[in-house]
């Protein structure tokens, strides 16, 4: 190191003292206000009831009493909020003494002079409130940090586009207030620091990338052009760390209207929400909301069907072996996926304004009190122009009248006189009490009218709260009703009667495929009105690919107020349906797209070695981090591989690899797998209901593995992997690894996708 690179250090090591000291100051001044607020929320707490008012003898004194409560609990509200908010400052400022600032540029502004603008995680001003000591990554400023190399540049604010010059970039690596490392960096984003940042190994939780993040990654940050955002990115290029990194950034940019509340990630499998939940927090954030595709369909659906999961639709398919019956639920798979199969239950549904709902019969004790025929009469007696969900709500007020009728005449059926020998206590209590206050003297017959009425009002709210959730729709014999429609030109009439009869044997049986399962949400959501998911007004879809154009277009209606942003890779698509619209051809008006070739995850070995199975591969931009060449073991039997494979791991673990994965095909293979290896090492296994990601090693089907990344990965079977839709499910088994690959291939029984792949990219070990 030079004097002046020393001096450099020493420099910056004063100022980030200087900055601790003050960050300090704040947090004293911070205790002193959570102590007082703290004791007057206790207070508040402790003497709310002294308080208020609470007299209920007049309508006037109910006003009154109620006007009081309403205040005092505003109040109460009030400071819990401003406590939760100083608790939420504190959090992020112990972030910022801990590692004040990843960053640093100068910035000469035409015409204003050169400022230094120290970059970190949030901003950090002086007592006076007049000069930033640290601005916030997501400042309009701090953009020039990742969009320039030293050299002419310019940022936009909301006042227009301010031109300057950058004169230096500096990179800072602090940890726990001492400056560990310094550098200043020329044309991307230190280079070194990424290496560093990438060469380390993996974690169980996803790391932001604030202080590494590249150019083409904060267009996809702060792009707020069009209404949909289509990010198609390679394997490990940091879509999902982009995605993040973007949710931070909206609710930095809009933190007066949006809150974590208003923004849902669909994430590719259960374990994934886990994976990424503390990339929001680290950066000082609430994580959004977030579900898998189908627990989201499963909640609208509701509990009287049960959904088949993807998974267990892709293990169908990985797994049957008659091929006519797989050939024919493909046909069915990616007809029901189409947007040709929404556009026939749109016309189905437009027919409905006219004729053909079905209805349930309302029955209690196995008499119909409202029949199939009734309900539909009424339904279609009322003026055709109101919209069928208007019509619904309509019913349901009828419904419920009529039902309240012969609830009173039902307090006369001789079942209640049975059931009031089984009443308990507080349930005569409350009936004498009724009866007593009645101006009637006759007791007796006053209380059992009211106990009867109790009787009969218990067994109908269940009814009641049937009607009202619209229980009495038959939305299972109006999709059925699909299946009786011509059939649609893109499919033969034999398939299309097969087709129907499968899905009327599963409706029976009260399942849905999960190619039915959307279909059947949107039918149920447009009879019943859509239950809207309340104040979305930015939904994340990552693994764009492996969402159908029917489920992409049932999402655009359930969200019609959202902004999208959807993520995807076309090279891991593993589902059977065709590629969805949207991210196979970006192009509309409405949707902007950025395209990243860069992949940082594996090293250039393994980049090389898999950029053969990709479509465009050879335009894949490996990260200079190297490593070995992917190894392809040919194995005899199964005894060689799992000893070799055990050594292997051992090998791994000697480097220092915390997370190993062991990746199989199908669930019932690593099942398996899983069986034999846990006699002799620690393993974990990996199904679709496992929520969290540890380190150590992991056994795990490759759908599952999707949007994580592990130190090392072994392919336990390569050879298994054969058809044309099993293509992708490899790719993304192999783009897993971040330092180490390796893969079994069964004595010689290459699969077809090496043809593709260099010989010079992996080494072929045999083990006999
Ligand atoms: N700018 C960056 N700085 C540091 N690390 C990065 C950067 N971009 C990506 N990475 C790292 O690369 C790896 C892959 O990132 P990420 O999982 O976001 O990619 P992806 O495109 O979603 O991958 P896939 O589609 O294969 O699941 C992660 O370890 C991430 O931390």
């Amino acid at each position: 190191m030079s004097n002046k690179e020393v001096e450099e250090k020493v420099q910056e090591q004063k100022r980030i003292d200087f900055v601790r000291k003050e960050i300090d100051d704040k947090l004293n001044l911070m205790e002193q206000d959570i102590h007082n607020i703290g004791g007057d929320v206790g207070q508040l707490r402790a003497t709310f009831w002294e308080d208020v008012t609470v007299n209920l003898d007049e309508p006037d004194d109910v006003i009154e009493t109620f006007t009081s409560i309403k205040q005092q609990a505003e109040l109460l509200g009030e400071r819990e909020r401003t406590y939760g908010q100083i608790h939420q400052q504190q959090k992020v400022l112990q972030k910022l003494k801990d590692s004040p600032y990843f960053g640093r540029i100068d910035f000469d502004e035409e015409g204003e002079g050169t400022e230094n603008i120290y970059i970190g995680i949030a901003s950090f001003m002086d007592k006076k409130n007049e000069e930033f000591y640290i601005y916030d990554w997501r400042a309009p400023i701090s953009s020039v940090y990742y969009d320039y190399s030293p050299g002419p540049a310019s940022y936009q604010t909301p006042g227009g586009i301010i031109d300057g010059e950058l004169l230096l970039k500096r990179q800072f690596i602090i940890r726990d207030g001492k400056l560990i490392s310094l550098f200043d960096t020329g044309v991307t984003i230190g280079d070194e620091l990424l290496l560093e940042v990438l060469g380390n190994n993996a974690n169980s939780m996803m790391k932001s990338i604030v202080a590494t993040i590249q150019k083409e990654q904060n267009q996809i940050i702060r792009n707020e052009k069009s209404r949909y955002l289509l990010v198609q990115g390679v394997a490990g290029s940091g879509k999902t760390s982009a995605a993040l990194q973007r949710v931070a950034y909206l609710l930095y940019k809009h933190r007066d209207t949006l809150k974590s509340d208003n923004i849902m990630l669909f994430s590719p499998n259960p374990l994934f929400n886990s994976y990424v939940s503390t990339v929001l927090p680290e950066l000082g954030e609430e994580n959004m909301r977030q579900s898998t595709f189908y627990e989201y369909l499963q909640s609208r659906i509701g509990k009287y069907f049960l959904v088949e999961d993807s998974f267990s639709q892709l293990e169908y398919l990985l797994t049957e072996t008659d091929s006519i019956k797989k050939e024919s639920r493909l046909k069915s798979i990616q007809f029901k996926s189409s947007v040709e199969f929404k556009k026939l239950i749109d016309a189905y549904l437009d027919e409905l304004h006219k004729d053909g709902v079905v209805f349930k019969d309302i029955v209690f004790r196995n008499k119909v009190f409202i029949s199939s025929e009734e309900l539909m009469r009424k339904f279609y007696e009322m003026e055709s122009h109101i919209s069928i969900p208007n019509r619904m709500q309509l019913l349901i007020e009828w419904a419920q009248k009529e039902m309240k009728k012969h609830a009173k005449a039902e307090r006369k059926q001789g079942w209640v006189d049975n059931e009031m020998e089984l009443l308990d206590k507080e349930e005569y209590l409350e009936a004498f009490h009724a009866a007593h206050k009645e101006e009637d003297f006759d007791y007796f017959d006053q209380e059992e009218k009211f106990l009867r009425k109790i009787i009969v009002n218990k067994h109908f709210k269940s009814i009641y709260a049937a009607i009202k959730k619209l229980r009495f729709i038959d939305v299972s014999a109006m999709y059925r009703g699909i299946f009786d429609l011509s059939c649609p030109t893109q499919l033969t009439m034999d398939e299309w009667s097969r087709i129907g009869e499968q899905t009327i044997l599963n409706l029976q049986k009260r399942t849905l495929s999960y190619e039915d399962g959307t279909p059947f949400a949107y039918i149920k959501d447009k009879l019943e009105g859509k239950k809207s998911t309340s104040g979305i007004r930015q939904v994340f879809i990552d693994e764009a690919q492996d969402y159908s154009d029917f489920q992409i277009n049932y999402l655009k209606e359930l969200f019609p107020y959202s902004k999208m942003t959807l993520l995807g890779d076309i090279n891991q698509a593993i589902y059977a349906h065709q590629h969805n619209e949207i991210v196979a051809n970006g192009d509309r008006e409405d949707v902007e797209s950025i395209v990243l070739m860069k992949s940082y995850r594996s090293t250039k070995e393994i980049v090389e070695f898999t950029r053969g199975l990709a479509v465009n591969g050879d335009k894949i931009e490996p990260f200079n981090r190297h490593g070995e060449k992917p190894n392809v073991v040919s194995v005899g039997d199964s005894t060689k591989r799992i000893n070799d494979l055990l050594t292997r791991i051992e090998n791994w673990k000697r480097n220092g690899y915390k997370t190993i994965a062991v990746i199989c095909k199908t669930i019932k293979e690593s099942s398996e797998v899983y069986e034999m290896l846990k006699q002799k090492l620690e393993v974990r296994f990996i199904q679709k209901g496992t929520t969290s990601y540890e380190k150590g090693i992991s056994v795990i089907p490759a759908y599952l593995a999707k949007g994580i990344e592990f130190d090392g990965v072994i392919l336990y079977n390569a050879s298994s992997y054969q058809s044309d839709l099993e293509k992708e499910l490899f790719y993304t088994a192999c783009t897993r690894a971040m330092h180490a690959l390796a893969m079994y291939i069964e004595d010689g029984k290459w699969n077809p996708y090496f043809e593709r792949i260099k010989e010079d990219t992996y080494e072929l070990i045999e083990v006999r």
